[in-house]
């Protein structure tokens, strides 16, 4: 969106809905873009450059000892600004390295967000996805930033900042809508980047999302997985093999609108994901937000790394009375999950097709 006071840019939260954690391996996922919550990035023409700190996120100054130390145990010690900061470098780095010249004027960034922290919803790359879109405008390079491969420039951002991530999140948030992706070697060593596949997403049945406020680490539960896997473990190649077939069994199940092998392929996700990474990485919270759901018959994993878990109920609406009761009795959150539709404009359409 642009008017007279600058641009303003919107990007919503993610659900891995089937395959994931396969994307950091090479594997396939389908997820979605979540119009439940959202992160907002203005920028505004300005004569120095500023990365405005946001009002609470960034604050640094506390009433009292016991305000800070609440605030870095429910939120840890980094806000936005950081992120903010990697993007412009990350930015500036491929625009160089591409040729594509970039004009003189200055801006402030500033962002809000009403995205739970920490909840494996993707966050923090929303927050880098809506300031990418204000750079692309500002800066007039939309046309030459191609769609596929401004996830990377947001995971760059991240990794630059040692955030632990994978490319599923950024596409979700890049695409919109719900999207098929396969990010297999030969892909991506050939284009550095997957294969990206919108569908229809009318075909998804109702879902719901079910989180927990206490937030969870989403960058350490990896690091035992992903060293195994590079280090030729058989168990974990082949289980992840698995995961990522998932994404493509449930490609076919919704394209046949099969809701009961829909309902396997979820529940499997999340079984071989607590076989990988053992009960201990993914925290007893997480099982039990994943447990209170398959104990009123409904599918369940998780949407990210831990922290949310994304639901289906196949018998209807009495069974989504039941899943409510049961998380409101468990102190868990769940609200219906609403499918954000795509925000690529035609111009990006065509850069897709082009490819
Ligand atoms: N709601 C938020 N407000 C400000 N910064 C955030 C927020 N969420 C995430 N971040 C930033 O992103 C970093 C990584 O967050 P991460 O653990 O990936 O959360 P998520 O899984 O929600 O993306 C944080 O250390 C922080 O710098
Ligand atoms: O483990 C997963 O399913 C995902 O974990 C990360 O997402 P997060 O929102 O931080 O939990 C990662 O970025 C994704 O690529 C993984 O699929
Ligand atoms: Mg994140």
């Amino acid at each position: 969106m642009e008017d007279g006071n600058g641009i303003e840019h919107k990007a919503y939260a993610r659900i891995g809905l089937l395959g994931n954690p396969s994307d950091v391996y090479f594997g396939r996922t389908i997820s979605f873009s979540l119009a439940n919550f959202w992160a907002s990035v203005k920028l505004e023409p300005s004569e120095d450059l500023i990365i405005h700190p946001h009002r609470t996120h960034d604050f640094l100054r506390f009433n009292s000892i016991h305000q800070l130390v609440n605030r870095l145990q429910n939120e840890g010690y980094y806000g936005g600004v950081r992120l903010l900061m990697a993007l412009c470098k990350i930015f500036y780095r491929y625009c160089k390295d591409n040729e594509i010249e970039l004009h003189g004027g200055n801006f402030t960034l500033s962002y809000d967000t009403n995205i739970p922290r920490q909840t494996g919803l993707s966050g923090s790359s929303a927050i880098v996805c809506a300031a990418l879109s204000c750079l692309l405008d500002f800066y007039k390079v939309r046309h030459l930033v191609k769609v596929d491969v401004r996830p990377n420039l947001i995971l760059d951002a991240e990794k630059e900042l040692g955030i632990v991530a994978g490319l599923q999140d950024r596409v979700a948030q890049v695409y919109g809508g719900l999207v098929y992706m396969d990010f297999r070697k030969e892909y991506m060593d050939k284009w550095g980047y997957g294969m990206y596949v919108p569908m229809d997403s009318s075909l998804l049945p109702p879902l719901f999302l079910i989180y927990a406020e206490n937030p969870s680490d989403s960058g350490k539960v990896h690091s035992t997985v992903r060293k195994r896997w590079l280090d030729g473990d058989e168990f974990i190649i082949s289980t992840m093999n698995k995961v990522a077939d998932i994404a493509l069994e449930g490609r076919d199940a919704l394209l046949e609108k099969n809701y009961s092998k829909f309902v396997a392929l979820m529940n499997q996700n999340f079984d071989l994901r607590r076989v990988m990474f053992g009960d201990d990485a993914l925290g007893s919270m997480n099982i039990e937000m994943v447990e209170v759901a398959r104990r009123v018959g409904a599918a369940s994993k998780f949407t990210g790394s831990g922290g949310a878990v994304v639901a289906f109920c196949p018998d209807g609406p009495s069974q989504v009375k039941l899943l409510e009761d049961a998380c409101k009795k468990a102190g868990f959150a769940i609200q219906k999950a609403i499918v954000a539709p795509t925000f690529l404009s035609d111009s990006d359409l065509q850069s897709i097709s082009s490819k």
